[in-house]
């Protein structure tokens, strides 16, 4: 495990547009190893834009997306039509778009799948532990304003959670306030950890997870460590860090 990297880049658009080419570049190495790479998702504005990215490249670039495995780090535990659920976003800006297999697609069960967003963590972990043998060649993330990330909140119980890969979240700041997110044990099995912020509302949070001292509890994004973890940035979500 390395120590976190921070890539400042001038403005959203530069930033979204160095991690698609990164991400692409990632998936067509790993695929040239004769690798089939596992990616995990995440929702949000930011997640959004570069998926659309993403579906805008798809044409140009070598990699054969019907041999990529999806996953999601968090999911909102709503129906499965929602338009909050992070699986959709992620269909409508790049998965219907690019070929993929549908069976490489794995999502977090929905609220009107299963009965609790127990049950659809512990499907989701079963999964997880059956196809998702190997370890995540990317898992990329967001940061809120409050320092969380996935689905674990400052001071929510799901930060103590252990032996396990996904657990239910409920009264989650951030609405919907039900979800499934993976733990902070499942995640630090990532070959790479992306945290992607753009915005000066990312900024103190993103300073405070990249600080020498803080805590987990305070700021869960302190607590996610891939073998090698990127903080993707624009300039106004790097303008709280030491220069
Ligand atoms: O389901 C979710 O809401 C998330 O996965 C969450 O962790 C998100 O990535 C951050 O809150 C950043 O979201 P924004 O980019 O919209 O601020």
């Amino acid at each position: 495990m390395t120590a976190p990297e921070v890539r400042r880049h001038d403005d959203s658009d530069s930033l979204v547009g160095d991690v698609a080419s990164a991400l692409l570049d990632r998936l067509e190495s790993a695929q040239a190893r004769g690798e089939v790479p596992q990616i995990g998702l995440t929702g949000g504005s930011i997640a959004e834009e570069l998926h659309r990215e993403l579906a805008r490249r798809a044409q140009d670039s070598s990699v054969d997306w019907s041999r990529v495995v999806f996953w999601w780090g968090d999911e909102r535990f709503v129906p499965a039509a929602s338009p909050d659920r992070n699986a959709r976003q992620a269909r409508e800006a790049l998965l219907d778009h690019v070929g993929v297999d549908p069976a490489n697609v794995h999502e977090v069960p929905a609220s009107d799948q299963v009965d609790s967003a127990e049950e659809a963590a512990a499907a989701y972990s079963a999964t997880l532990r059956s196809e998702g043998a190997g370890f995540f060649e990317v898992l990329m993330l967001g940061i809120g304003p409050d320092g969380h990330c996935a689905s674990l909140f400052p001071g929510h119980p799901g930060l103590q959670a252990r032996d396990a890969i996904a657990i239910a979240v409920h009264d989650s700041p951030k609405p919907p306030p039900d979800r499934v997110t993976l733990t902070f044990e499942a995640m630090e099995r990532c070959r790479a950890v992306w945290f992607i912020a753009s915005g000066e509302g990312k900024a103190d949070a993103v300073a405070r997870a990249l600080a020498p001292d803080g805590s987990v509890e305070e700021t869960p994004a302190r607590g996610v460590r891939g073998d090698e973890t990127i903080w993707w940035l624009d300039d106004p979500a790097a303008s709280a860090l030491p220069t």
